[in-house]
């Protein structure tokens, strides 16, 4: 029979594992899918005493046998395996190589301990083979065989029961019956020689092992009754794991899918020649596997095609029925792992289960993240847009952020409700708190962006309502002004502070923040008669100069003043500059406390009549303006000092002495212009020293008649001449036009004369003569003015 088709080979001569053998073999035996439900059975014993014959006919196997004829030599080397064909459960059988080899030497028994111990930890049932005539005797082939099993199942770490099948070969006529004792008998003299461990020194063989034995007649002699033995005996290995069946307690069997890697963690462990702990080692092979069924499911779960594009999609989007999809995924994943590690020990089965849920749910957290993230956005969104036309509707302020709010909330614990994953107990309040916080923050900021857009409406109406008028009253600069403006201030202060605090209504604010806005607003309205205060007194000068100039450029009746020569001009002066400092002390200081001061009449002391006030201040200063500041009036309130007040006054009577000088030369030269005759002394004395001459003219009125003609000839030169006109500029240019005009005027004319007594003589020779003589006087006339010219 070829052993090489169907057994593998699991731990060749050399002592190596063939872990590609046996993954390849359990594959092929589909053992991984077996679960608890196999039985590992072993068969130990010298070497070529009939093992792999026994087991080829007990499990329909093919191990390899020795060929009877070829003489008794080594066939079996290490340790192979199969399957017993057509036996439930599923039973896998091994077969040892054998003890007592030639091929190892006699002291190389290193192996055999090994294998033994091996047998040992992973079988249920551990056939013993033994020559029937060996039993009772001394120096039987198999007591060192027994001598080492028991040996290193002191090596076993808590060992489970494990059944001894004896299988007696070539049985004599000798009746079982009588044969068993004494083997029984043998087995426990050898049990107890062998050394124990003080925890073990009582401990009977029963409680490691299960002792059957079975007699089975000469393969070689007898094979027909000996294939009937066998085919009785393998009765006893159907359904061997079942309550009462022939495999021992079970108590470090490893769930089929195990068997692998607990064979190969076993084999390593004897080859370390280090003991074995079969409970440990359950646990570590229920670890190692669990851990690799999850790690299995995990990955499979990441390739899930599913969970990629729910992973991929909530990345960018919310997921409709996100937390029913991803549970079921999950639920799939961890039932597959619940299928496939069901056997491995419970503890080890459950935390790795809890490991792999954990490492699942850290796997879709991040998607969970996103989701509620999607969720929180969509639901400050929807918050956002219905408190907006809600108070777009004229809803109160916070009557529609607190409704908003509450709505949004709602729906917010509503979606998230659809996004819970059952394996997790996640808690979605920190992303809830985070909402709230926007919704909070959001409504801060729309309450401070409306507050500050209602103060500046209220502002702007106070500015559009004070500054005018403000300027026009400081303007008007009198004793009214300042009450005036405070009257004015109070009104609109009212009327904006009534308005202000109705629509702060609607905002539900505390009380005390409600007077801080509404102080502020009066602060502000203050604030804009103030700075007017201030931008007035910035151009009081022009101020004081104009009204200055109004009054003494006009009369009471607003009429311009024509300077006649009967005006009093000081008187007008002092007036005007007493309007003018008056305009100044309105505007040196805020007036809109209840405070009085002195400040007009200081400066009407100090600069209306300084000497006055040198004189009456002697006593306490030189100068009663020479400080910065006034007295009683607080410098938040000055709007000029005394000393700027000074300098101002300075600066305006400088401008304005021009004005004033103007006026007294205008009198006086209108004065001189109505006072043309001479004086009464220069009459006089021209009567009395003239008197000759004016008797002479009396007395020839040929002179007369000639003065006449002279002034005539004057006049008409003066008038030609325009002689006023050209000595308005100054006397020297006065000469210098007239002299250069005064021929050219002269030849003139003599001209029209000469054209005028031409004209006369044509039309009558009589008027003609007299016009020639007339043009010849004229002339000669004429030329006797140029020459006393
Ligand atoms: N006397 C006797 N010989 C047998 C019996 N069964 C098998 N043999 C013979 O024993 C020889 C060895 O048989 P195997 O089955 O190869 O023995 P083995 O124990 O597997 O040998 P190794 O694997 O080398 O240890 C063969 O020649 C068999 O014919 C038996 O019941 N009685």
């Amino acid at each position: 029979m070829d052993k090489e088709c169907c057994s593998t080979h699991l731990i060749d001569g050399d002592g190596n594992f063939n872990v590609e053998g046996v993954d390849h073999f359990m594959k092929e035996v589909k053992l991984s899918e077996c679960g608890l439900s196999y039985a590992v059975v072993a068969i130990m014993g010298p070497q070529s005493s009939g093992k792999s014959t026994l087991m080829n006919h007990l499990f329909n196997t093919n191990f390899r046998e020795m060929d009877a004829f070829k003489g008794r030599s080594q066939t079996t080397k290490g340790i192979w395996m199969a399957r017993c064909v057509g036996m439930e459960p599923c039973t896998v059988v091994m077969d040892l190589e054998g003890t007592d080899g030639r091929e190892r030497g006699e002291d190389d028994t290193a192996f055999e301990k090994q294998s033994s111990l091996f047998a040992l930890a992973v079988s249920d049932i551990v056939l013993i083979n033994m020559w029937c005539h060996d039993i009772g005797r001394e120096q039987a082939a198999n007591k060192p065989l027994l001598k080492t099993v028991f040996q290193v199942m002191m090596r076993l770490f808590s060992p489970r029961k494990t059944t001894l099948l004896f299988v007696i070969r070539d049985k004599t006529r000798t009746p079982l019956e009588n044969l068993e004792p004494v083997l029984r008998e043998d087995i426990q003299k050898i049990w107890d020689s062998v050394p124990k461990p003080e925890a073990h020194r009582e401990t009977p063989l029963s409680d490691f092992f299960n002792v059957e034995v079975v007699a089975l007649s000469s393969f070689e002699e007898k094979e027909e009754q000996f294939k009937e033995q066998v085919a009785s005996l393998r009765q006893r290995f159907h359904q061997s794991i079942a309550p009462g069946g022939l495999a021992g307690d079970r108590r470090g069997v490893v769930p089929a899918s195990g068997f692998s890697f607990s064979a190969q963690q076993i084999w390593k462990v004897i080859k370390e020649n280090k003991d074995l702990d079969l409970p440990a080692h359950k646990v570590m092979v229920a670890t190692v596997r669990c851990e690799e069924i999850a790690s299995e499911k995990l990955s499979s779960f990441t390739e899930n095609a599913e969970w990629r594009e729910l992973e991929e999609t909530v990345q960018t989007q919310p997921v409709r029925g996100f937390g029913k999809k991803l549970t079921s995924i999950m639920d799939a994943c961890l039932k597959e792992y619940d299928y496939e590690a069901t056997f491995f020990d419970e503890g080890v089965r459950t935390a790795k289960r809890k490991n792999l849920e954990d490492k699942l749910l850290q796997l879709v957290q991040p998607a969970y993240q996103s989701m509620l993230g999607h969720i929180r956005s969509g639901a400050l969104d929807k918050f956002k847009e219905a408190f907006n036309n809600a108070l777009n509707e004229g809803k109160g302020f916070s009557a529609a952020a607190r409704d908003c709010a509450r709505h949004c909330i709602s729906q917010f614990d509503e979606e998230v409700e659809g996004v819970h994953i059952e394996q997790s107990n996640w808690d979605s309040s920190k992303v809830r708190e985070k909402l709230s916080r926007e919704i909070e923050a959001h409504t801060e900021s729309v309450q401070t962006a409306k507050l500050s857009e209602l103060t500046s409406t209220y502002e702007t109406k106070l500015d559009e309502a004070l500054s005018a008028p403000v300027e026009a009253l400081l303007d008007g600069a009198s004793n009214d002004t300042w009450p005036a403006i405070k009257k004015l201030l109070q009104r609109e202060k009212e009327k904006a502070v009534s308005g202000f605090s109705g629509a702060l209504t609607g905002f539900e604010m505390d009380n005390s923040a409600k007077d801080k806005m509404v102080s502020k607003l009066e602060t502000h309205a203050r604030g804009i008669v103030e700075a007017k205060a201030k931008e007035e007194a910035g151009r009081v000068l022009i101020r004081m100069k104009d009204r200055f100039t109004t009054l003494f450029s006009h009369d009471a009746d607003s009429m311009p003043r024509v300077w006649t020569g009967k005006e009093d001009i000081r008187g007008i002066t002092k007036t005007a500059r007493s309007a003018s400092l008056k305009l100044l002390s309105i505007m040196s200081a805020i007036r809109l406390d209840d405070d009085v001061d002195n400040i007009e009449s200081l400066l009407s002391l100090a600069l209306m009549d300084p000497n006055a006030a040198a004189s009456s201040n002697k006593s306490i200063t030189a100068d009663p303006l020479a400080s910065s500041s006034w007295e009683k009036v607080p410098s938040s309130r000055t709007l000029l000092t005394p000393v700027q007040c000074k300098s101002l006054w300075r600066q305006f009577k400088t401008e304005t002495e021009y004005t004033v000088s103007q006026a007294v030369s205008a009198q006086d030269a209108n004065k001189r212009n109505n006072n043309w005759l001479p004086p009464p002394w220069a009459i006089v004395a021209l009567l009395i020293l003239g008197f000759n001459e004016f008797m002479t003219l009396l007395r020839n009125p040929l002179y007369l008649g000639f003065i006449f003609m002279v002034f005539l000839l004057f006049k008409a030169l003066w008038v030609q001449l325009d002689v006023s006109n050209e000595f308005r500029l100054g006397f020297l240019p006065g000469i210098l036009s007239v002299s250069t005009k005064f021929l050219p005027t002269v030849m003139n004319l003599v001209r029209k004369l000469a054209e005028e007594g031409t004209a006369a003589a044509t039309a009558n020779p009589d008027r003609n003569a007299s016009a020639r003589s007339n043009s010849s006087e004229v002339t000669s006339s004429g030329s006797a003015h140029n020459k006393s010219q």
